[in-house]
Formats: C-alpha cells, sequence, structure tokens
C-alpha cells in the first residue's frame, strides 16, 4: 500500500441533486465509515463482502444526518486498488456538507483534484494513459471525442506500445550483454530479428502519429473558418449552422468586427463555426482590426467556407485565400441561391468545380454543406479498431521515440558499436514508457492529475 492516508471527497457535482455520492479510498476507509455509519441490518461494513451495497443511517455523535445507502469495495479489487466506500446520501448540500465534515472530523483528508484516478495509477489498476483518458472520457462531448476516449481507456494502444516496449527491452539487455564481452565479438541479439522489430515498431509509431491530426482536431472541435466579402450572409450562415441567432445579421456591409464563433456536432463530429469580419479594404479603425482577425482565425482554422453571394463576385479574392492558404481545405459556397437564376446557377457551377449553393437566410441548404464538411473528415479512421490518439503529450513521446528508433535503425546500418546504440535504445525505452507512464516524474504527474475534477 502505497499511501497511509485516507481521503475523501464529493464525486457528484456540486449543489442540489436527488442523489449525491461522497467517495472515500485508503486504509481506513472501512473502519472511518463503520464509525459514522449504522446499518438497518446491524452489521459492521467490515464484515461485508466486497462490492456490496447497505442500508442504513449517517449518525454524527447519536444524531441521525441521513439515511444513506452505502457501497464497499474491498483493496485491491476497487477501483484505485485501495480499500473504497461510496455513501449516496441525499442530494441537499446541507446533508453532502455534514457528511464530508463529519468524515474529515474522523480523519479523512480531503482529496486532491484526480487523486482517487492518480492512486488507481500508483496502485497499477490502470497505466498513465488509461488514465489520462479518464479525464478526456469525462470532457468528451461528441461521439467521436468519446468514442477515442473510452477506446484509450480500455488500454487499446497502450497496451500495444507496452508490448513493444518489453520487446525492446529485451533487445537492448542482450545488447547490454555483449559490452560484457566486447573482447570476444558475440553477438547474443540477432541483428536480423532486431531489425525486424524496429521496423515493426516504426511502423506503429508513425501510425499514432499519424491519427494525432484527425485525434487532436476531434477532441478540440474541427475550426471552421466562415469567410468572404462583407455582406454576402457569413453571420446569416453561422447563424443557420448553429439555429441561433447567435450573430448580428444586417445589410449594412461591415456589421462583424470581431469574429463570432460556436461548436455544433455534425455527425457526431464536433465543428467550430467562426463567423469573421468580411474582407475589404476599409479605413475604419476598428473594422481593419476586425478584419486582421479574419486572417488570424483563417490561420487557426482546419476548413475554411468561402462565402459569395453573386455571380460577379470578386475572384481575385477566392484566389489570394487559396494563394495564401495552399495547404488548407477551402469549400467555395455560393449563397443567396434565392437571388439567382438557373443559367447563372449553371454557369456557376461549370466555373467553380465544387461549389455549393445555399440560401443562409431561407436555411435552404444548409443540410447539404454539413454533409459536404462531415464527409471531409475522413470518417474510415473513426470507424472500426483503428487507434487515434488526440493527447499532445503522447503525440509528443512518440514522436521523440520514432526519432531515437530512426537513430537505432541507422546506427545497425552503419554498424555501429553496440554501446553506442545502447545509448539510444534506452532513449527510446524511456520515451515509449513514458507513455504509458513506466517511466514518470512527480511534475508530469502533478500536471496530468490536477486537470482532473476533484472526487474523480
Ligand atoms: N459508483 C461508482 N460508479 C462509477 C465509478 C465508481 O468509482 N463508482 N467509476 C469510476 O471511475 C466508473 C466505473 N469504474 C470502475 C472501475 C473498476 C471498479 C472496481 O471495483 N474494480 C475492481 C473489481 C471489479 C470486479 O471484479 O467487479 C477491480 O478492478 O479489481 C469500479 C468502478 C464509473 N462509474
Ligand atoms: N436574399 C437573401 N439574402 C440573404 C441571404 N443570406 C443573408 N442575406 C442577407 O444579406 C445581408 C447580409 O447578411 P449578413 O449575414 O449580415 O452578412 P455578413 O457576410 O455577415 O456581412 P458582414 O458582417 O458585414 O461582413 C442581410 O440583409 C441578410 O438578411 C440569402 O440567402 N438570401
Ligand atoms: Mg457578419
Amino acid at each position: 500500500m502505497l499511501y497511509s492516508d485516507t481521503i475523501v471527497a464529493l464525486a457528484t457535482p456540486a449543489g442540489t441533486g436527488a442523489i449525491a455520492v461522497i467517495r472515500i479510498s485508503g486504509p481506513e476507509a472501512i473502519s472511518l465509515s463503520d464509525s459514522i455509519f449504522a446499518s438497518v441490518k446491524k452489521k459492521k461494513l467490515k464484515q461485508q463482502k466486497t462490492h456490496t451495497i447497505h442500508l442504513g443511517h449517517i449518525v454524527d455523535n447519536g444524531k441521525v444526518l441521513d439515511e444513506a445507502l452505502v457501497s464497499i469495495f474491498k483493496g485491491p479489487t476497487s477501483y484505485t486498488g485501495e480499500d473504497v466506500v461510496e455513501i449516496s446520501c441525499h442530494g441537499s448540500p446541507y446533508v453532502q456538507q455534514q457528511i464530508v465534515n463529519l468524515l474529515l472530523r474522523k480523519g479523512c483528508r480531503t482529496a486532491s483534484a484526480g487523486e482517487f484516478t492518480l492512486r488507481a495509477f500508483l496502485n497499477g489498476k490502470m497505466d498513465l494513459s488509461q488514465a489520462e483518458a479518464v479525464a478526456d472520457l469525462i470532457a468528451s462531448d461528441s461521439a467521436a471525442a468519446h468514442d477515442i476516449a473510452l477506446q484509450q481507456m480500455r488500454g487499446g494502444f497502450s497496451h500495444e506500445i507496452q508490448k513493444l516496449r518489453e520487446e525492446l527491452l529485451n533487445f537492448a539487455s542482450l545488447i547490454e550483454l555483449e559490452l560484457d564481452f566486447s573482447q570476444e565479438d558475440v553477438e547474443f541479439a540477432d541483428r536480423t530479428q532486431f531489425n525486424a522489430l524496429l521496423n515493426k515498431i516504426s511502423e506503429v509509431l508513425k501510425k499514432l502519429i499519424d491519427s494525432f491530426a484527425l485525434g487532436n482536431v476531434i477532441k478540440k472541435g474541427i475550426p471552421v473558418a466562415i469567410v468572404g466579402q462583407p455582406n454576402v450572409g457569413k453571420s446569416t450562415l453561422l447563424n443557420a449552422l448553429l439555429n441561433e441567432e447567435r450573430a448580428i445579421v444586417s445589410d449594412i456591409a461591415g456589421t462583424t468586427r470581431d469574429t463570432v464563433e460556436d461548436q455544433i456536432s455534425l455527425k457526431g463530429i464536433n465543428f467550430r463555426f467562426i463567423d469573421t469580419a468580411g474582407i475589404r479594404e476599409t479605413q475604419d479603425v476598428v473594422e481593419k482590426i476586425g478584419i486582421e482577425r479574419t486572417f488570424d482565425k483563417i490561420d487557426k482554422a482546419r476548413l475554411i467556407v468561402f462565402l459569395f453571394d453573386k455571380v460577379d463576385f470578386d475572384r481575385s479574392e477566392l484566389q489570394r485565400i487559396q494563394q495564401r492558404y495552399p495547404n488548407k481545405q477551402i469549400l467555395p459556397v455560393c449563397n443567396k441561391m434565392d437571388l439567382l437564376t438557373p443559367d447563372q446557377v449553371e454557369a456557376l457551377k461549370k466555373e467553380i468545380p465544387n461549389v455549393l449553393f445555399l440560401s443562409a437566410k431561407h436555411r435552404k441548404g444548409i443540410d447539404v454543406l454539413e454533409e459536404k464538411l462531415s464527409g471531409l473528415v475522413d470518417s474510415g479512421a473513426l470507424s472500426g479498431d483503428r487507434t487515434i490518439i488526440s493527447n499532445s503529450r503522447h503525440y509528443d513521446a512518440l514522436l521523440k521515440a520514432l526519432e531515437e528508433i530512426q537513430k537505432v535503425k541507422e546506427g545497425m546500418e552503419m554498424g555501429l558499436s553496440s554501446d553506442l546504440m545502447a545509448i539510444d535504445i534506452r532513449q527510446a525505452l524511456f520515451h515509449l514508457g513514458e507513455i504509458t507512464g513506466q517511466v514518470t516524474t512527480d511534475d508530469l504527474l502533478g500536471n496530468i492529475f490536477s486537470n482532473f475534477c476533484i472526487g474523480k
């Protein structure tokens, strides 16, 4: 047992609810609970089996505070690996506070953010990437982000990394052993097998690294900038997409000054739409700042909806944006189709092959745009078992691990001596271990768990 103190925290949100859950973990969890709980069956929790629930009263100095259900989980078969007790009490803030205070008086300590999960990690109940996934799962607000977190929580990719790391560790030991026999020129580590392992590891690492572009974007929501000249209907389109009068619309060119943004989920993926100030030459100081912000937002966006509203729109503006952002997906969209003749529509279609038509004001064609946007996200990558990483800490560690693996491979090809190769292998092992938590520092753990909720 790593910890000698017993921690307590409210596991449900503060405030009034039907029921609130108070969570206790540590060596004294059961005895402390016994000291404040009188079960209707008159049996002590200590005598009860793990994973059982008991009805009774929470009593403070002979005074009944609440009727409650108490669940017990005996270590090591619990979430944290320690003895855990959960008190489900009535959800009044007063009752919650009284019970927590009572437990503090009896000798519990207030849990810090994420401390239950930190203990689960330190007690070997989960590895670090699984613990991080718990926080991601709680924070996930779209189906896709939820899927990624859940997969990671189940150990999807950390088990794979762990296995590869062990195989690499094996070779490291053999190669280090060769150092002891350096006079005799022996090779304990089969170089062909070792090379095959290095290739396998690089392949896995590369796949995971590539998945980050999508994973990160899914976690944060895909930023889509709506840009175009003043008055083309950008704010109207934002409102239509959000189904809410979010941005001010008027027939005065230059209405939107500051950017306005909001999220919606399309087919389980979050998109963050950013309405921007219309681009034009202007002497207005405030409008100028707004237009600068438009370009800042385009820099950060992943997709650009270029909106225009008439047949004779300024083609040079579209070209300028295409030239300035050659690596971004730009979607030309023609608004106010209600004002166009069928001939004009046909002509535009011919000129701009992938153009979409809609009428933001009349909410026509919005579904086509939505369809198109969600189609642009590589949905094939989302379905199936492919692992997607979404955590930048993992991404950094994977990049560094891959770099070291490449060094080892190059070293082998150049016939580098075992001692130098061993150093690079150790580095690779270090970075792989950072992901699963086999290598940690207090700083790192502090960083990760302080972002959790209290009670988690
Ligand atoms: N009331 C409650 N609900 C909860 C949690 C919790 O801690 N309490 N969880 C917290 O996040 C999640 C469930 N996760 C859990 C994971 C493991 C164990 C557990 O007791 N594991 C044991 C024994 C498993 C068994 O054999 O039944 C173990 O792993 O050894 C409990 C909850 C979501 N819902
Ligand atoms: N006929 C028609 N008018 C539209 C349509 N969409 C928007 N409008 C009108 O176009 C005018 C400008 O709309 P906004 O949404 O404010 O335009 P904007 O692009 O945000 O303009 P700035 O913020 O000034 O850059 C308003 O009068 C809208 O009602 C449409 O589909 N058809
Ligand atoms: Mg506007």
